[in-house]
């Protein structure tokens, strides 16, 4: 039995999550942190699951309180990243969905997963199709340089671009040489236009209500395009990835980025 924490319940993959482990047999809810309904049971809460674990403000009282051997993250980067560091104090293997952490920020828990030698498990996105979309992303890389990513999410989300576009740039970055793309004149009439830049690749969020999560990465080359789309309709379609992680995170003794590394 895998005893867990859930970070964000009342979120809408906090919720998700909940609903996952209802169902699973071998993991087991044993807390929450919310920022709200301090010591209240999770089954009072209006729309979540009837889990006897109690809901802490307090992270750290919850890591302290609860025998919990993995502690999921689907906050903000603010919190995650707090959540995480003390997760892994704690002795508590953390599993990280939330996006936006910093490149230092990623470094320093890291570091600190291998001091600890404690497993963790960071994915910009759970859902298998975006994993294998993200590795078909940075195989084409090979064969066209020329690249941009094109990312659609729903208009609540607090971070732009979205962790896996960050991550889709990072593995093409490992494929390609550093180009500029587009014409070398080229300028902005509007700012902003031309999108964010990594590595002289460009990444276009769009937000509006009625989308979920929606990724396409447009490659070009002589005469040709090539695009490599992946849509997550619901919240279930991460869920798979989060059970894994919570199951994979116990054999690890260290950080790993990204849920390539744990499929199979
Ligand atoms: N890796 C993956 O596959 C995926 C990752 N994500 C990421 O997961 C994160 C959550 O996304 P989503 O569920 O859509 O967002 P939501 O806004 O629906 O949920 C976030 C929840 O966290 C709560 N929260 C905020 N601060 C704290 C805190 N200090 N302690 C505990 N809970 C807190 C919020 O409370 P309140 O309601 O009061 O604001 C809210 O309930 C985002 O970073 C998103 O990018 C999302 C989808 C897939
Ligand atoms: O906020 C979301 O919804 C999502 N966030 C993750 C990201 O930033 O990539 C994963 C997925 O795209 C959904």
């Amino acid at each position: 039995m895998i005893n867990v924490i859930v970070a964000g319940p009342r979120g809408k993959m906090g919720s998700a999550a909940l609903d996952m482990i209802e169902g699973e047999d071998n993991l087991q809810l044993v807390g929450c942190i919310d920022r709200k309904n301090d010591q209240s049971r999770v089954k009072d809460i209006e729309g979540l699951p009837p889990f006897e674990a109690k809901i802490y403000e307090d992270a750290e009282q919850c890591l302290k309180e609860t025998d919990a051997d993995v502690l999921i993250d689907l906050t903000t980067p603010e919190f995650g990243y707090k959540h995480t560091k003390a997760s892994l104090e704690h002795g508590v293997r953390p599993v990280v969905g939330t996006t936006g952490f910093t490149e230092e920020q990623l470094q320093e828990v890291t570091k600190l997963s291998e001091e600890k030698k404690l497993g963790a498990v960071i994915a910009p996105n759970f859902a298998t199709g975006a994993v294998l979309m993200m590795q078909f992303a940075k195989w084409a890389a090979k064969h066209f340089p020329d690249v941009e990513i094109i990312e659609k999410h729903h208009d609540q989300k607090l971070d732009a671009p979205s962790g896996t576009a960050v991550k889709t740039a990072q593995l093409i970055k490992e494929e390609r040489e550093r180009k500029s793309q587009g014409h070398p004149e080229e300028k902005e009439t509007i700012e902003g236009a031309r999108g964010a830049d990594v590595d002289g690749m460009k990444i276009h969020s769009m937000r509006l209500p009625g989308l979920v999560a929606h990724q396409e990465v447009v490659f070009g080359g002589d005469g040709q395009t090539l695009t490599i789309q992946h849509d997550s309709m619901n919240r279930a379609s991460f869920m798979s990835g989060v059970k894994l992680s919570c199951e994979k995170v116990m054999e690890l003794d260290t950080l790993v980025y990204g849920l390539e590394h744990l499929l199979e």
